[in-house]
């Protein structure tokens, strides 16, 4: 316990108790006895751990009691004797001081609880103490910290432990002093413990190693023949054994672009299926490319994200031998659209039955590039021609919940506005589906199409495909099929918002002036160039994008 004694100029008393640890709520204290009680940033301030401040006002001979302590104190601002109380008790112990082994450790071996707490006066307890803090000088109350504040209270509060309720007595002494002794070290706090356990009746040393400890913990003492050391001043050796120095030239930005070249080609290469390759220049962007971002070949599922097991998988509803590309729930094809880009045929096996296609099931035909887009990043195209219809390859990433997605964005709000999320809401019709609707992030894991830049006039489009079960319909795959014939070398794009979505609270200021496009001033520009750009992206409200259209 740290005491913190404070007299004050107007004849009242205080007498605070600092204590290290919070359990110390004095027994009896209410309104009446505990004026304050607050954590004190000035113990923080001094580099104590949390501290709270117990004030206390005082008449005549008024006790303040802790849950182990009470202190009488004489008007003359004496401290006269002091109890120990036991707290469940409260019986009174008066001949022995269980505080003293504590406080001749924190305060060295002639110091005793009791001269603690009264026996020594307030001026020299301030001096004797090694790292006292004196705030005499701040009787004119400005410190909101200090004491002495609280002088300037208007009612005296009677205390619940109260021998008398007598009147404020006259000081003979005032002199204002506060004292505040620090919690002990972290040496003083081993130093306790191996007291206490010394203490403890037939403890033998050989068996429990007491000593030894204590002689270990002084040997570590900050030995004061040990000259203190300057390291700079140390030269460092990097000789082997053999006495040759080593080779530790700085590493060559040569070497290192190489470094990053060797890492990001492994990570190319991992790929499945035709080779990906990079046009980029400039070192910063490879190395962006390189270390921000790991290649996948499948979803990698995150916790909250259940797939149907295999035996609930069904098929389409047509009779055996009957499937027809029209009226197949196979083929849950995009309302109000004529176009026919599905991933289905006839089985080859089984004429009838439909099945993806045999492109798509082989995967990724086509090679594929990472190049340098510009003011949009980095952009995807193929060194190889397209043609309408063709399958490109899958969006691939982390399958996340939508509450993990809207953390996760929430997170890059304001840091960049580049998003990889893409909701799996094909089957989302209402807002509790939505909840529970899953969604892909590209942004750490991902495949190669997660470079594929927004077009308002795109010439890719990403379709939901279920290869596996019908009764999934949380998780399902997302592929990319060309709108129309992409000659080699063009960049491969598909529009982010198909349903072309309004932020729901746009107003008439939302319109941009000239072209009268509906611009959220929140939301990513779009650089697409295209004359029948939107201006955006995406209204700022809804980044993920969807499927639906
Ligand atoms: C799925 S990433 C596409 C790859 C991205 N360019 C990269 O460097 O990783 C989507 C982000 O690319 C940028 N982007 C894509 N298309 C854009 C466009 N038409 N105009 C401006 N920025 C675009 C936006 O920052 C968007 O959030």
């Amino acid at each position: 316990m740290v005491l913190l004694l404070a007299q004050l100029p107007g004849g009242e008393q205080y007498y605070t108790a600092t204590i290290p640890e919070a359990p110390l709520v004095p027994q009896g204290a209410g309104k009446e006895t505990l004026l304050r009680a607050a954590g004190t940033p000035r113990g923080h301030a001094m580099g104590y751990r949390q501290i709270l401040v117990y004030e206390y006002r005082l008449w005549d001979s008024a006790r303040i009691r802790t849950d182990q302590l009470t202190v009488l104190r004489r008007p003359d601002n004496t401290l006269t004797h002091q109890e120990i109380v036991d707290p469940g008790t409260n019986a009174t112990n008066r001949s022995k001081d269980p505080h003293d082994a504590i406080t001749k450790a924190r305060f060295g071996p002639g110091f005793t609880h009791q001269m603690l707490l009264g026996g020594v006066d307030a001026k020299s307890f301030r001096t004797t103490k090694r790292k006292s803090v004196a705030s005499s000088d701040q009787s004119d109350g400005s410190d909101s910290d200090a004491p002495h504040k609280f002088a300037r209270r208007a009612t005296p509060v009677s205390h619940a432990h109260l021998a008398t309720s007598t009147p404020p007595p006259t000081l003979q002494s005032q002199s204002q002093f506060s004292v505040v002794i620090p919690s002990p070290t972290s040496y003083q706090k081993r130093l306790n413990v191996v007291a206490q356990r010394n203490a403890i009746k037939g403890t033998n040393e050989q068996i429990f190693p007491t000593d030894a400890e204590e002689r270990r913990v002084a040997r570590a003492a900050y030995p004061k023949s040990r000259a203190p050391i300057d390291r700079r001043s140390t030269p460092l050796s990097f000789t082997s054994k053999t006495n040759k120095p080593l080779n530790l030239s700085p590493v060559s930005s040569k070497q290192h672009i190489v470094d990053i070249r060797a890492n990001l080609d492994k990570k190319l290469s991992q790929i499945n299926g035709p080779p990906v390759s990079t046009a980029v220049q400039s070192t910063k962007l490879l190395a962006k490319l390189a270390d921000n971002f790991e290649f996948t070949n499948d979803y990698i599922d995150r916790p909250g994200v259940f797939r149907v097991q295999q035996e609930y998988n069904y098929g389409c509803s047509c009779d055996e031998g009957n499937c027809s590309i029209s009226s197949c729930d196979c083929l849950d094809q995009e309302k109000d659209s004529e176009d026919r880009i599905v991933p289905y045929g006839n089985s080859n096996d089984r004429p009838g039955l439909i099945v993806a296609s045999q492109k798509f099931l082989k995967g990724r035909t086509v090679r594929l590039q990472i190049f340098d887009a510009g003011q949009r990043g980095f952009g995807l195209r193929s060194p190889d021609p397209i043609v309408t219809g063709q399958f490109i390859d899958r969006y691939l990433g982390e399958v996340i919940t939508k509450n993990e997605a809207d953390d996760r964005e929430s997170l890059t709000e304001g840091s960049h506005n580049q998003s990889y999320l893409f909701s799996l809401d094909w089957y989302v019709d209402d807002d509790d589906s939505e909840e529970q609707m899953c969604v892909i992030d590209g942004r750490k894991f991902g495949s190669v199409t997660r470079f594929i830049n927004h077009s308002c006039n795109p010439n890719c489009k990403i379709v939901p495909v279920q290869t596996t079960s019908h009764a999934d319909t949380k998780v399902y795959t997302l592929a990319f099929f060309a709108l129309r014939d992409i000659p080699a070398g063009t960049e491969l794009t598909f529009d982010y918002n198909p349903t072309n979505e309004d932020s729901d609270d746009s107003d008439e200021s939302d319109y941009d002036s000239k072209s009268r496009k509906k611009l959220d001033p929140e939301a990513v520009r779009c650089l697409c160039g295209e004359p029948n750009c939107r201006g955006q992206l995406w209204p700022n409200q809804r980044k993920g994008q969807n499927t639906k259209s």
